[in-house]
C-alpha cells in the first residue's frame, strides 16, 4: 500500500526532530534466498514527477517482496521534503530509492552529502527527462528495476557542487536557466519537455542577454552561456561531453553567443552530439571554476532553479554508491 505519510509524523526539520520508523518490520520471516537483502528498503517516491504511476511502485514492490525484500513506498507531499528526511544524520535505511526524476535525486544527494552512514541510493526512473537513468542505464522495467535493488552491484556517483550545493547532471548560467526559471510548472506536467521548447522560444526573442565571465583555473572566458556539466548527457539522449556522473571531473561547455540564430545552430550541434564543434562553443575540463556577470544571471542546478550568478563550482572529494545493473 502506498503511503503519504498522512498518519506518520511530519518530516524531520531542525529544530523539531522526531523519530520516525521508516519501514515497516515484516511480521513473517523473510523469505530465504541467496539474493536477499539484508536490513530494508525504503521507496521515496515524487507524486507530481513526470511519469509518476503509483501501481509500478506497487509492481516493484511486489517483486522486491518475492525476492525477500521488505519495501516501504512513501510518496512526497511537498518539494524539499526528500532532502529533509536526508540531511536528518539520525535517517537510517541500508537502500533509499528515489522514484523521481532529476530534481528528486539532487535533493536526495544534497541532503546526504553530509551523512555520516549514507544508504545506498538506487533510482526509479521516473521525470521529464531523468538524465541521471539515461546517464547509468537504469531499468525501466518492473522486474529488472527490483533485480537491480536486490542485486547489490554499485558504482561510485560522482558529482559537483555549485556554491556548496551537489549536481549530479549540471550547473549552468544563461539561457537554459532562464527556460528552466521561465517555464510553468503547469505547462512542464503537461507538455513535458515541449513545455521547455515552448518557453525557450517564448524567451529566446525577448531577454536581455547577460555577459559571464568564466574563470577556469585561472583563465578567463568570455561566455553567452556556461555548463559545467559532470554527466555525459544534456536534456536527454544527447551527448554534451565526455566522461559521466560515474567518472570524476567536470567538464565547463562555454557558449559565445546566445542570439536564437546562433542558438538554433548549437540546438543542432546538439542533437548531433557535436557540440564542441560548433562556432564560438568550447568544452573545457575543469577542477574549479566560478561565474560572474555584472548583473545576476540565472542559474539551473540538474533541471531546477538556482538563484543567480556568482557561482563557484568544484568536483566534490566524495562520490555516493548508486545501484546499477548488472552487466
Ligand atoms: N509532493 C511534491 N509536490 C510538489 N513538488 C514536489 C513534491 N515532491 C518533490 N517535489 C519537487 O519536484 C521537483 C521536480 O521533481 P522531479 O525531478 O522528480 O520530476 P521532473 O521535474 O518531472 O523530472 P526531471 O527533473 O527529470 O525533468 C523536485 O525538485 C522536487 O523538489
Amino acid at each position: 500500500m502506498l503511503s503519504t505519510g498522512g498518519s506518520r509524523p511530519a518530516p524531520k526539520r531542525k529544530g523539531s526532530r522526531v523519530k520516525v520508523s521508516l519501514w515497516s518490520v515484516p511480521e513473517e520471516p523473510v523469505l530465504e534466498s541467496a539474493r536477499a537483502v539484508e536490513g530494508s528498503v525504503l521507496i521515496m517516491a515524487n507524486p507530481t514527477s513526470g511519469g509518476f504511476s503509483a501501481r509500478f511502485l506497487e509492481d516493484v514492490r511486489t517483486r522486491l517482496g518475492a525476492a525477500g525484500c521488505t519495501a516501504e513506498i512513501r510518496l512526497t507531499r511537498h518539494a524539499g521534503e526528500i532532502g529533509e528526511l536526508c540531511s536528518d544524520p539520525e535517517f537510517r535505511v541500508k537502500t533509499l530509492v528515489i522514484a523521481g526524476g532529476d530534481g528528486s535525486i539532487n535533493e536526495a544527494l544534497t541532503g546526504l552529502q553530509d551523512h555520516p552512514e549514507p544508504p545506498r541510493l538506487a533510482v526509479i526512473p521516473f521525470g521529464t527527462a531523468n538524465v541521471l537513468a539515461l546517464e547509468l542505464g537504469l531499468p525501466r522495467n518492473a522486474q529488472k528495476i527490483a533485480d537491480m535493488i536486490v542485486g547489490e552491484v554499485t558504482r561510485p556517483l560522482h558529482f559537483g557542487l555549485a556554491n556548496g550545493r551537489p549536481f549530479v547532471l549540471m550547473v549552468s548560467s544563461g539561457f537554459d536557466a532562464e527556460v528552466v526559471h521561465g517555464v510553468p510548472l503547469a505547462l512542464k506536467r503537461k507538455l513535458k519537455k515541449l513545455a521547455y521548447v515552448i518557453t525557450a522560444v517564448r524567451l529566446a526573442f525577448k531577454r536581455d542577454t547577460t555577459d559571464l565571465d568564466v574563470a577556469i583555473d585561472g583563465k578567463v572566458h568570455h561566455a553567452k552561456m556556461a555548463v559545467a556539466s559532470n554527466a555525459r548527457h544534456y536534456g536527454g539522449p544527447f551527448v554534451i561531453c565526455p566522461g559521466g556522473a560515474t567518472e570524476a571531473g567536470l567538464h565547463m561547455v562555454i557558449l559565445e553567443k546566445d542570439d536564437p540564430f546562433s542558438a538554433f545552430l548549437y540546438g543542432l550541434a546538439l542533437l548531433s552530439g557535436r557540440i564542441e564543434r560548433a562556432r564560438g562553443a568550447r568544452v573545457i575540463p575543469f577542477q574549479q571554476a566560478t561565474i560572474t556577470s555584472l548583473r545576476p544571471a540565472a542559474a539551473q542546478v540538474d533541471g531546477d532553479p538556482f538563484g543567480a550568478t556568482p557561482l563557484t563550482i568544484t568536483a566534490a572529494d566524495t562520490a555516493i554508491p548508486i545501484l546499477v545493473p548488472a552487466s
